[in-house]
């Protein structure tokens, strides 16, 4: 899958001199976070730190923060109380162009997809590239490329109502990496589909860590955690009164 070897699909000047990663720097960093919606406290304290190239799980019950989390992971929420450092920047100090580049270096897959449905799928797919003015540059072969990794070649023209869900989850991680993001946060990727489809979801996530990628999962499928156990070397990273804790060997 060249199109999303490390480096591929970056724009010819390199990341700047703002936010680099440096072998030892931990790509997602956690320190005594909290975060609140206006009421009492959803996260308290917690500390975490995702090295590059690692692979963790998110879980916990349903309301436990999940989703909030994977928020602050990016920069889409900025936490109540503590400090969140992408790539070795902190989220609230960061400028446009840092936030413009952990748009690029982040992937995410969104819990609802997000897809826009005026627009055929490959269009979807595509727009990061078309956003960031890089279409013309990879000429679309990077596009088809993806389309068949996941293997929607065949859909590229239909509209995002039409898919089914396993088909819808494939395209959002499609989008999630056109870009060839170094981290890739995925939330409840597998929440709609059965169980081939979710093995099948799960290949395509563990070769994009077999790339080099920081995989980020968020779910409460324990059945899939325990097999991707048996394929990569995985940490879960349990919600549970707020709080954060590293599961055991019981998952
Ligand atoms: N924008 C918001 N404003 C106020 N409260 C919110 C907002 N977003 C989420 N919440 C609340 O925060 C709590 C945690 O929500 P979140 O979606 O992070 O949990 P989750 O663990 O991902 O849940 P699920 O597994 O059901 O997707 C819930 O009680 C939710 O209602």
């Amino acid at each position: 899958m060249q199109c999303l070897r490390r480096g591929a699909l970056k724009p010819k000047r390199c990341w700047g001199t703002t936010v680099q990663t440096k072998r030892d720097m931990r790509v997602i960093e956690f320190e005594n976070v909290a975060y609140s919606y206006g009421g009492g406290e959803l996260l308290s304290d917690i500390s975490v730190k995702l090295a590059p190239g690692s692979f963790h799980f998110l879980t916990g019950p349903s309301g436990s923060g999940k989703t909030t989390l994977m928020k602050l992971c990016y920069g889409a929420l900025l936490p109540t109380a503590g400090h969140v450092s992408l790539f070795g920047k902190d989220v609230r100090t960061m400028e446009r162009d840092d936030i413009a580049m952990i748009r690029r270096r982040v992937g995410v897959v969104h819990q609802d997809c997000q897809f826009l449905n005026h627009l055929p799928v490959a269009e979807n797919i595509g727009l990061p590239l078309t956003v960031s003015g890089r279409h013309a540059e990879t000429g679309g072969e990077d596009l088809q490329e993806l389309l068949s990794w996941v293997g929607l070649s065949s859909r590229a023209d239909a509209l995002p109502p039409e898919l089914s869900g396993g088909e819808r989850q494939r395209a959002a991680l499609a989008r999630a990496v056109i870009m060839s993001p170094d981290v890739v946060l995925a939330d409840e990727p597998t929440g709609n589909v059965d169980w081939e489809m979710s093995q099948r979801l799960l290949r395509l996530l563990v070769e994009l860590n077999r790339m080099g990628k920081t995989v980020l999962i968020a779910t409460h499928d324990l059945g899939l955690i325990r097999a991707t156990k048996a394929q990569v070397q995985a940490r879960v990273l349990r919600i549970a009164n707020r709080r954060i804790q590293l599961a055991g060997a019981d998952l």
